[in-house]
C-alpha cells in the first residue's frame, strides 16, 4: 500500500527496530522524520536514507524524548516542513536499570508525551485529519524476568496507556487509531547491553538466565518488526489491537478475556 503523502516521526529512528520502521516508510512513498537522541548516528542515516530514496523524503531531529519541550519543537518542526503529520511511532526505548527513573522516563512518561502531542496534531478533537500512533512495548510485558523489574513495567505500562487512549479514542471520536505492539528478542544493538553492568547493575547476575530465554525463544530480525509495523498503519481494522511478534508464532495479537463483573 502506498503511503504517498502522509508524514510519519519515528522516535528512535536512527538505529535498531526504529530505522528498520524508518526504511519500510521511505519504501512506501511516506515522508518520514527520524527523531534520536544520537547526533552522529541520526546523520549518517540520514545520508544513507537520502543516496537511496532521493533527498527530501527523510528528515532527522537531534532530540532527546526525554525532554518534553525538545519533543514538543520536534513535532512542531515536522509539521512546519512537510505540513501535517499522518504517523507517529513512539519506540525510542532503553534498558536501564541502574538508573532505573530514567528508564521510566524514557520508556513510558515519553510515549505518554508523545501520544498527547501526536494527538495534538492529528486528532479531529483539534480540528485536525485523523492519523495512526503505535507505541512500541515488548513481549516483556507478558513474559518478565528478573533481570530487567523496571524496563518490565514501563512496558505493561505502555501496554495499559495504549489501551486505554484507544478507547478514549473511539468514545472521543478522535478519528486517530491507537496500537501496542509487542516484540520478543530482537537483533539490535540494544540487545547487547543484557551484560553490561552500567546497564543492567545488581540485575546483571541474572544475565545467564535472560541468556537461556533468548535461547529458548530466539532472535529476530529487525525487518519483521518492520513488517508488524507497516501492518498495523495499513490495515484500518485494527485499532486497539496488541501487536505480538515472536519467532514461533510470528506477527500475532494477543487476545483479552472481556470484562465480567
Ligand atoms: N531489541 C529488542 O530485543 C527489543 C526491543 N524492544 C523495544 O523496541 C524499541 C527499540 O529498541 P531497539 O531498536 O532494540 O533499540 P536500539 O538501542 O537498537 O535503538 C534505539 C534507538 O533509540 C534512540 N534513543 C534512545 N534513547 C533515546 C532518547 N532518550 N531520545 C531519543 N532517542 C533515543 C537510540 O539512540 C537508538 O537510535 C525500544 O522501545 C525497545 O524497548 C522491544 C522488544 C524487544
Ligand atoms: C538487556 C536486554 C535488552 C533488551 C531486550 C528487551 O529486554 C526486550 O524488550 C525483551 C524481550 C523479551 C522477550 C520475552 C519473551 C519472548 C517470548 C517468545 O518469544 C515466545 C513466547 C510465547 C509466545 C506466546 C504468545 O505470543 O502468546
Amino acid at each position: 500500500m502506498s503511503l504517498n503523502g502522509k508524514v510519519a516521526l519515528v522516535t528512535g529512528g536512527a538505529q535498531g527496530i526504529g530505522r528498520a520502521v524508518v526504511q519500510s516508510l521511505l519504501q512506501s512513498s511516506a515522508k518520514v522524520v527520524m527523531v534520536d537522541l544520537n547526533k552522529a548516528l541520526g546523520e549518517e542515516c540520514k545520508a544513507q536514507l537520502d543516496a537511496e530514496f532521493g533527498e527530501g523524503n527523510c528528515t532527522f531531529i537531534e532530540c532527546d524524548v526525554a525532554n518534553g519541550d525538545a519533543l514538543r519543537d520536534a513535532f512542531q518542526s515536522t509539521v512546519g516542513q512537510f505540513g501535517r503529520l499522518d504517523i507517529v511511532i513512539n519506540n525510542a526505548g532503553i534498558t536501564n536499570e541502574k538508573d532505573w527513573e530514567k528508564t521510566i522516563q524514557v520508556n513510558l512518561t515519553s510515549v505518554i508525551k508523545g501520544t498527547y502531542l501526536a494527538l495534538e496534531h492529528m486528532s479531529k478533537e483539534y480540528g485536525k485529519q485523523g492519523g495512526t500512533i503505535i507505541n512500541v512495548s515488548s513481549m516483556a510485558a507478558f513474559l518478565h524476568s528478573p533481570h530487567q523489574p523496571v524496563y518490565t513495567a514501563t512496558k505493561h505500562g505502555v501496554i495499559g496507556f495504549t489501551r486505554a487512549m484507544a478507547d478514549a479514542a473511539i468514545q472521543g471520536d478522535y478519528g486517530v487509531r491507537i496500537n501496542a505492539l509487542c516484540p520478543a528478542f530482537v537483533d539490535t544493538p540494544l540487545l547487547q547491553s543484557v551484560e553490561d553492568e552500567d546497564n543492567m547493575g545488581k540485575f546483571v547476575k541474572f544475565k545467564d538466565d535472560f541468556k537461556r530465554s533468548m535461547t529458548k525463544f530466539g532472535v529476530l530480525q529487525p525487518s519483521l518488526i518492520a513488517e508488524g509495523m507497516m501492518r498495523l498503519i495499513t490495515d484500518t481494522s485494527l485499532h486497539g489491537a496488541v501487536m505480538k511478534i515472536t519467532c514461533s508464532k510470528g506477527i500475532h495479537f494477543h487476545t483479552y478475556e472481556p470484562m465480567s463483573a
